[in-house]
């Protein structure tokens, strides 16, 4: 096998562990991202999710294992600071300023990466708006550039969110349901523009989702978790066959 056909690990998880009040959220779970994979968690309501997308990112410290990103260890530092290590989220309700415009939003997040010195310089610059316009280019909402970002539809603010993870230069985007909320229409939308662009920028993705038809069409591989563990792991082809999971993930025997 040559060198370029091995999958290099972007993202490295190991035994990780943590638990509120007596419940395992994370028992001793490890997962790797690839370098160009896109990666869909699924899996019952409170299984432990959002808790292990919240150690990856810094909100939450577990209490064993450890987590590297391109083979630094980022398990203790801050949110900001793994961040600027690449790794970048879009939450499931979008944390937008909604009384500002799209591109003003960019601009704050393309001055933040770029550090705090320069947010307290003004933030319309040439260089910060040409880059501001390439992003919603990218994601196709140039034509919403100065738009209230209050006033988009949900399935545009969806995006607009995850344009701002964009502007944060990231290797691996983290979605939390990028695709919750909307018609199934547009979910299909929404997940065709954010593949497209994250293909062209080389980009990785971890993002949990409850479609399964979205888990389908573009997902490399899905993890299925249970009771703070992972229960399955493979392609999708493979795994939403399987009885257990169809049981426990979809509902059906
Ligand atoms: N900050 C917290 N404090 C106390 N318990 C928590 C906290 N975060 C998560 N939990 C608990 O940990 C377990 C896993 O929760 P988590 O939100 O990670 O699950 P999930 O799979 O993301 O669920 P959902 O699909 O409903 O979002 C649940 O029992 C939850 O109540």
């Amino acid at each position: 096998m040559t060198q370029s056909n091995t999958p290099s690990a972007l993202l490295e998880a190991r035994d990780l562990e943590i638990a509120f009040g007596g419940v395992k959220a994370a028992d001793g779970v490890s997962l790797t991202v690839n370098d160009g994979e896109f990666v869909a968690i699924i899996g019952p309501n409170g299984s432990g999710k959002t808790t292990f997308l919240n150690i990856c990112t810094g909100y939450l410290k577990p209490t064993r294992g450890t987590v590297r990103l391109a083979g630094r260890d980022i398990t203790r530092l801050q949110p900001r600071a793994i961040a600027r290590q690449g790794i970048a989220r879009a939450f499931q309700i979008p944390q937008l300023f909604t009384d500002h415009t799209l591109i003003d939003n960019l601009m704050l997040s393309i001055a933040a990466r770029r550090g705090i010195w320069q947010a307290l310089t003004p933030l319309d610059r040439p260089a910060y708006r040409d880059e501001a316009m390439d992003l919603l280019q990218l994601l196709g909402l140039e034509t919403h550039a100065n738009a209230l970002t209050g006033t988009l539809p949900e399935g545009q603010r969806k995006l607009a969110d995850i344009t701002l993870a964009f502007a944060l230069n990231p290797k691996l985007l983290v979605l939390d349901e990028p695709t919750s909320g909307v018609s199934s229409i547009e979910r299909f939308e929404i997940m065709e523009t954010l593949m497209h662009a994250a293909r062209q920028r080389g980009l990785s993705a971890l993002f949990v989702e409850h479609d399964m038809d979205i888990v389908e069409k573009y997902a490399d591989r899905v993890v299925v978790w249970s009771s703070g563990t992972i229960m399955a792991e493979g392609s999708p082809a493979e795994v939403l066959k399987d009885p257990r999971v169809l049981e426990s993930v979809v509902g059906v025997a």
